[in-house]
This record gives C-alpha cells, sequence and structure tokens, in this order.
C-alpha cells in the first residue's frame, strides 16, 4: 500500500469511530476546551464551523475574549485564510460544505482550534486529506508562534497516525475525556 492508500483506510476508520462518538454527545468538552484558551485571553483565535460529525467548538469560541475567526479555503495546495466570526455574524455558503462569514475580515490567529478524524499521542493529526492545516501552521509557524489545539472525541485516538514529513503537529489536544500534551518522542 502506498502512503496516500493507508491514509485513506485510516480515514474511513477514523469516520466510523468518530460518527459513533457523536451519537453519544459531547459532553464537558467544551468546557475543557475553553480552560485551554484561558492563557491566550486576548489573542486571535480561529475556530471553525463543525461539518458532518465534527465535535462542536462554538461554545467555546463564542466565549473567548479577544477576536474569533473561522477557516475559509482560498483554493487547493493554498493555506487557509481565517475571516472574522461572532456568535450572531451572516455566514453564507463556503466550498466544502463549511459556511463562513459574508463578511470578508482578514485575521491572522494566534491560536488555532483544529478539527481531525484521529489523532495520536505524539500529536499527529488526520485530516481531510487537503494538507490544508498542514500548509497553514506551516506558514504561521514560520511567521511566529502559534498554539494549534486539536479538537476532538477521545473515542478518535488511535496507536498511530500514519505520517509524512509536511504533517504538522498539534501542542495540545482537548478531548470529552481528558486534555493531553503531546509527546512528540
Ligand atoms: N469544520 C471544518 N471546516 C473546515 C475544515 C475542516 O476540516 N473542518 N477544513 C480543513 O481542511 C477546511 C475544509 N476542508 C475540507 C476538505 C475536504 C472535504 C471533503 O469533504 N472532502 C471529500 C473529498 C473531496 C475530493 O477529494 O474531491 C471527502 O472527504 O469526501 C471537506 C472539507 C476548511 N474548513
Ligand atoms: N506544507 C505542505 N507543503 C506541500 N504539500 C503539503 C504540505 N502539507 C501537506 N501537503 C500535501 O497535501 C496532501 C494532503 O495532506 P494530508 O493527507 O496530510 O492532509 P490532512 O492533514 O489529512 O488534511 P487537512 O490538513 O486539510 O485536514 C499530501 O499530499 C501532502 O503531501
Amino acid at each position: 500500500m502506498t502512503l496516500a492508500e493507508i491514509k485513506a483506510f485510516a480515514r474511513k476508520a477514523a469516520f466510523a469511530a468518530r460518527r459513533e462518538a457523536f451519537a453519544r454527545g459531547q459532553g464537558t468538552a467544551c468546557a475543557r476546551l475553553s480552560e485551554a484558551l484561558e492563557p491566550f485571553a486576548g489573542a486571535p483565535l480561529a475556530g471553525y464551523m463543525p461539518i458532518r460529525t465534527e465535535i462542536d467548538p462554538r461554545p467555546a469560541m463564542a466565549a473567548h475574549f479577544g477576536p474569533v475567526a473561522v477557516p475559509v479555503i482560498e483554493g487547493t495546495g493554498l493555506p487557509l485564510r481565517f475571516h472574522r466570526w461572532t456568535p450572531d455574524c451572516v455566514m453564507c455558503d463556503g466550498p466544502f460544505g463549511a459556511a463562513i462569514p459574508a463578511e470578508a475580515e482578514e485575521v491572522t490567529p494566534r491560536v488555532l482550534i483544529v478539527p481531525l478524524l484521529a489523532f495520536d499521542r505524539r500529536g499527529f493529526r488526520l485530516g481531510y486529506g487537503g494538507g490544508f492545516y498542514d500548509r497553514t501552521l506551516e506558514g504561521l509557524r514560520a511567521a511566529g508562534p502559534v498554539t494549534a489545539i486539536g479538537f476532538a472525541f477521545a473515542a478518535q485516538e488511535v496507536e498511530e497516525v500514519p505520517t509524512e514529513p509536511t504533517d504538522a503537529a498539534l501542542d495540545l489536544i482537548v478531548t470529552d475525556a481528558e486534555t493531553i500534551v503531546p509527546d512528540p518522542a
């Protein structure tokens, strides 16, 4: 199997695990996320509008003190941009089914809540396969410190996510069960 095939296979299993966890509900995950975001009060935050069976970070986004933004796809092979979001802002349809703010006010995030399909304790994640967050984190980290917080159901943990050199690692993972400080070793 090629790495692309291994990742595709892992995505299928991860979708199934996430679907089951989603049906059970997300418990106190968002309170734990808000706690993890406390040190970043005042800093620009990137969240996301949940699609499919992604865990919902919006309560923590709404509670954040400071500007909050959501990802906007510019094109295949390009990093994500982030546009200012508020709980009551007007949204419109973006590419790939995630809603984006109707008004485009660019924000450069210092901390990001990162959606994922699967994660491991090293801090690696599997996304939908666009490489969007990998490219985005690479670009942001080249410009200064950023903190990437993976947000997921505990059931999305795997022993080892299949990785390649361009995969950007997470700095913290928050689940409905615990907050994990990744151990890259
Ligand atoms: N909530 C949320 N918003 C997000 C992301 C995300 O992962 N979650 N993204 C993070 O990147 C970007 C959207 N990326 C996406 C990339 C692919 C697919 C998708 O459905 N892909 C199809 C295959 C498409 C194809 O290959 O033609 C699929 O998986 O079936 C969805 C979102 C920006 N916004
Ligand atoms: N920084 C980068 N520069 C060039 N190519 C990249 C970069 N990051 C990822 N890629 C390429 O993008 C493709 C998709 O990457 P990958 O399978 O890791 O996506 P993903 O992390 O699952 O998706 P996403 O980050 O959008 O949620 C791969 O072919 C990968 O090599």
